[in-house]
Formats: structure tokens, C-alpha cells, sequence
């Protein structure tokens, strides 16, 4: 059991269930903000060109263990893209390399380096059944990409028209649907049943979609999905920290560099790796929730992907300090969410 009090809490060392780190040097630079506070990630495969194959992911888990700093122990979970033509086969190497551990759809054209992703799941019978054969979680980002759906319902109506065909038809498959937003998502989650889990991000925790226009349009609040309506936020705080092992822990963390961000067609992406247990304390914290936050961040995430939990513990201090206003990375810039704002949680 954690110790919690209005001033500290130690917790057993969490993961992040959801994280982009990018490639080259960008990824050598965010990841030490990751590797400080996590155990372990599950690494999004949208580099460009994406990981399709167990081989990729081989050699790209390679260069990121690489890029580990001296002394931190962190291990990177590896994924798939999955496309239109993902072989059944590749799914069993995938399975046996270890490595592997979840496969990801992106609807084409629904986020950032999608265009590669699934057109039709129709496509994909047979490498989804392999999927829920061999116990390989699929994860979604879970939008419909149709035009005229209006942005806010994309979530909603992906649920509907997508979700709950598949599920039918195969009703073993193991499912994350990834960073949700939405009441629909976590009632869906909550009511359904079977292996269903979901990621829930700390600015879904923290923020509606007023941030992103207050005062004038502010970018680095801009992710997809969006940020959804205060009644929206609410529900995934309560599903966050309602003890359910259905509900984890998964930062979306996601850097574009700066000119990317501040432009008159800007990146969605958050980046958040650098605060990121700062935050979900704070979000917790808000609602009188300190308790759930092991098992949000450090037990339902292992348990839903059979791992062990990690052994260390991390400490997190109510003391206010101030985000950087941008981070040099590589031969770029990043500006973290929140910069230049005073946060009240700090982890030691
Ligand atoms: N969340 C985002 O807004 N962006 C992510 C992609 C994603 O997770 O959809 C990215 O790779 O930049
Ligand atoms: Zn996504
Ligand atoms: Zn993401």
C-alpha cells in the first residue's frame, strides 16, 4: 500500500502505457525525461517511415536502449503499425520476439504519421484473429477519420461504428483503447466487459477545450483527439481514480518541434514526458485522489499486459516550481505544456 499525505506520497515506480519518443536525436533527448520517472513505456510505432515489422522494432528498440542514460533502468515496450497489409505471420514473430507487445491502429489520416495506417479494418480479419490468437493486445487510436463527422463526435462515433463491430466479432481480442476523452469512452469501457482497457492522459485530466483559445489560440494545447467539454474531463478524472484496473496510466507525451507547433497548420501533440507524474498528482489531487494514484500509474498497467510491476518507488512532494518555457532538443526546440507555468507537485 502507498503512503499518502497532503504533502507527499511514494508510490511504486509507474510506466507509461502510451508514449512517442520519436527516433534519432530527437528521441535521445526526451528520453531521459521519460526513463526519470518511468519504469517502462509502451513505444508508439508512427515514426516516418512506421514500424511494421518485428524487425524494426528490434532495431529501433536497439537504438533507444542505446540512448539510455548511464545508470537509469528502463525498458522500452515495443509496438507494430499496423497497415492494410500486416501478414497473420508477422504477428506470430512479433509474439515471439518478446519485445513486441502491442499492435497499433491508426485510421489513416486520423493524427499525426497516419497515412500509412488502416483504410478498412475489413483488411485486417486475419491478422486481428492472429491477434486474439496469440493474446497480442491491439491498441486504437480511436477516432473515425470521415470528414464530415464533426472533430468533437470523432471519439464517440468511432465507439459505434467501429469499436463495437469488432468486439462482436472477436470478443477475445485484447483492446487499449488509447487516450480517451470522452464520457461515451469511459462509460463504454467501464460497461462492457471482456479485455477492454484504456489510457487516459493527464491534460484529458487537467483540461477542457477551453484551454486551448484562452486569451487566443494556443498551440500547445492542440492534441488529437482534442480536448473535449469540463463534463468530459470530469468523467475520465472519475474513471481515473476509481480504483478500476480497466483505467491506466499513458502520457501521449508526443514532441514536435517548436516552428511545428506555433504554425498556421500545427502539429497535434503534447508534450508532457517532462512533468508528466507532476501532473497526474495534480489531477488526483484535485479530486482528493492521491490513493488511486498507484493504481492507476504503477498496478493496472502491468496487471492488463501480464508484467511484473516494477520494484523501486518514486516520490512525489507538494513544492511548487516553474516548467521551462522550451527545452533544447537535439537541433531543436521544444515547448513542454505548461511552460513557464508554476505546478504545485514535484518529483523528487
Ligand atoms: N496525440 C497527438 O496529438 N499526436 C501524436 C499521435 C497520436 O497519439 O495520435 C503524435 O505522434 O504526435
Ligand atoms: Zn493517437
Ligand atoms: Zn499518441
Amino acid at each position: 500500500m502507498s503512503t499518502s499525505t497532503p504533502e507527499h506520497i511514494t508510490i511504486t515506480r509507474p510506466d507509461d502505457w502510451h508514449l512517442h519518443l520519436r527516433d534519432g536525436a530527437m528521441m535521445a533527448s526526451v528520453l531521459p525525461h521519460t526513463a526519470r520517472q518511468f519504469g517502462r513505456a509502451i513505444v508508439m510505432p508512427n515514426l516516418k517511415p512506421p514500424v511494421t515489422l518485428t524487425s524494426q522494432a528490434i532495431a529501433y528498440r536497439q537504438r533507444i536502449v542505446a540512448a539510455i542514460p548511464e545508470g537509469v533502468a528502463f525498458e522500452p515496450l515495443m509496438t507494430l503499425y499496423l497497415t492494410n497489409n500486416t501478414a497473420p505471420d508477422e504477428i506470430r514473430r512479433a509474439k515471439d520476439s518478446g519485445i513486441v507487445h502491442g499492435i497499433k491502429l491508426y485510421p489513416a489520416g486520423a493524427t499525426t504519421n497516419s497515412d500509412a495506417g488502416v483504410s478498412d479494418l475489413d483488411h485486417c480479419t486475419k491478422t486481428l484473429e492472429a491477434m486474439q490468437e496469440v493474446g497480442m493486445p491491439l491498441l486504437l487510436h480511436g477516432e473515425v477519420t470521415d470528414p464530415s463527422i464533426d472533430l468533437f463526435d470523432r471519439e464517440a462515433v468511432f465507439i459505434e461504428s467501429v469499436l463495437i463491430p469488432l468486439r462482436r466479432d472477436m470478443p477475445a481480442l485484447k483492446i487499449v483503447f488509447e487516450h480517451i476523452t470522452t464520457s461515451e469512452a469511459a462509460a463504454y469501457v467501464t460497461q462492457s466487459g471482456g479485455p477492454i482497457a484504456a489510457t487516459i492522459t493527464a491534460h484529458h485530466l487537467l483540461y477542457n477545450r477551453n484551454e486551448i483559445f484562452k486569451g487566443g489560440i494556443r498551440p500547445h494545447y492542440y492534441c488529437l483527439p482534442v480536448l473535449k467539454r469540463e463534463q468530459h474531463r470530469l468523467a475520465l478524472l472519475k474513471a481515473a481514480t476509481s480504483g478500476s484496473p480497466q483505467f491506466f496510466l499513458g502520457t501521449d507525451s508526443a514532441p514536435h518541434p517548436k516552428g511545428l507547433k506555433e504554425h498556421a497548420c500545427g502539429c497535434a501533440g503534447c508534450y508532457t514526458a517532462l512533468h508528466a507524474m507532476e501532473l497526474y498528482a495534480q489531477a488526483f489531487d484535485t479530486v482528493g485522489a492521491l490513493g488511486q494514484l498507484e493504481q492507476f500509474a504503477s498496478i493496472s498497467g502491468p496487471t492488463f499486459y501480464q508484467l511484473p510491476r516494477n520494484t523501486g518507488t518514486i516520490t512525489l512532494r507538494r513544492s511548487s516550481w516553474t516548467v521551462p518555457a522550451e527545452l533544447a532538443v537535439a537541433d531543436t526546440t521544444v515547448v513542454p505544456l505548461n511552460a513557464g507555468e508554476t505546478l504545485p507537485w514535484k518529483l523528487e
